[in-house]
């Protein structure tokens, strides 16, 4: 579940640090003030961090320069070999936001760049589910990914995407599960936390949600 798009990924890899740098045209206004939104995600962790995700290992890289300790899951294999060559000293292991080798160490910080959209709904739900019990008492979980304040408002991206020829983009929109912001809300509240909402770019957004009490 939740690993259909991975060969993307595994294509993808050799070039994804020229994509996030703003070099295919497609893609520059989703990774609009990328290291940007990879610094946010970083200034808001603490302690011991699990990270899904990886990818090639540009916000794990920003978590280790802070001093956290960080857990990479990665399930492309592509993506976990460049993380672990640009990294040698990160851990990366494979695993899935809802596959994952669960450690006894209690974890401070969920977090993801770029990564959360790959579920379906249904999908994030049960996530979260899940991070609620291995995260600490007032541990939090920050994503930065794209999402949408409505259907509208998704169908307009996806329209002046198709308007501008970002042929690519457009498909991308329409294949993976980008949410709605009001759909996430639900997610999270429904699973016992408390949930912020900080728009980045014209596509991507950051949520710090922190764990009740109860
Ligand atoms: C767009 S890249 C983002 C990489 C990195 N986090 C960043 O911000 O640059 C998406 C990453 O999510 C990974 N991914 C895809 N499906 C996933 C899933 N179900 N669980 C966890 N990671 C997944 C991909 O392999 C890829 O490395």
């Amino acid at each position: 579940m939740g690993r259909e798009f991975i060969e993307i990924f595994e294509e993808w890899a050799k070039d994804y640090d020229e994509s996030v740098a703003g070099q295919d045209p497609q893609y520059a206004a989703v990774f609009a003030n990328y290291e940007g939104i990879l610094n946010e995600v970083t200034a808001r962790s603490t302690g011991t961090v699990l990270e899904f995700g990886v990818g090639t290992g540009n916000l794990s890289e920003k978590l280790l320069q802070a001093g956290l300790d960080v857990i990479g899951i990665e399930p492309s294999q592509a993506m976990l070999d460049i993380a672990k060559e640009k990294h040698p000293e990160l851990t990366v292991l494979e695993g899935d936001f809802l596959t994952y080798p669960v450690s006894d160490t209690p974890v401070n910080t969920i977090v993801s760049t770029y990564a959360f959209h790959h579920l379906t709904d249904d999908e994030k739900a049960i996530a979260v589910k899940q991070f609620k019990e291995i995260l600490k008492e007032n541990g939090k979980i920050v994503f930065g990914d794209t999402m949408f304040a409505s259907e509208i408002e998704k169908q307009a991206m996806i329209d002046s995407a198709k308007e501008k020829g970002f042929s690519a983009l457009a498909e991308d929109l329409q294949r993976e599960y980008y949410p709605i912001i009001d759909t996430l809300e639900d997610i999270f509240t429904t699973n016992g936390f408390d949930i912020e909402f900080k728009q980045m770019n014209h596509f991507v957004w950051i949520i710090t949600a922190i764990k009740n009490k109860e």
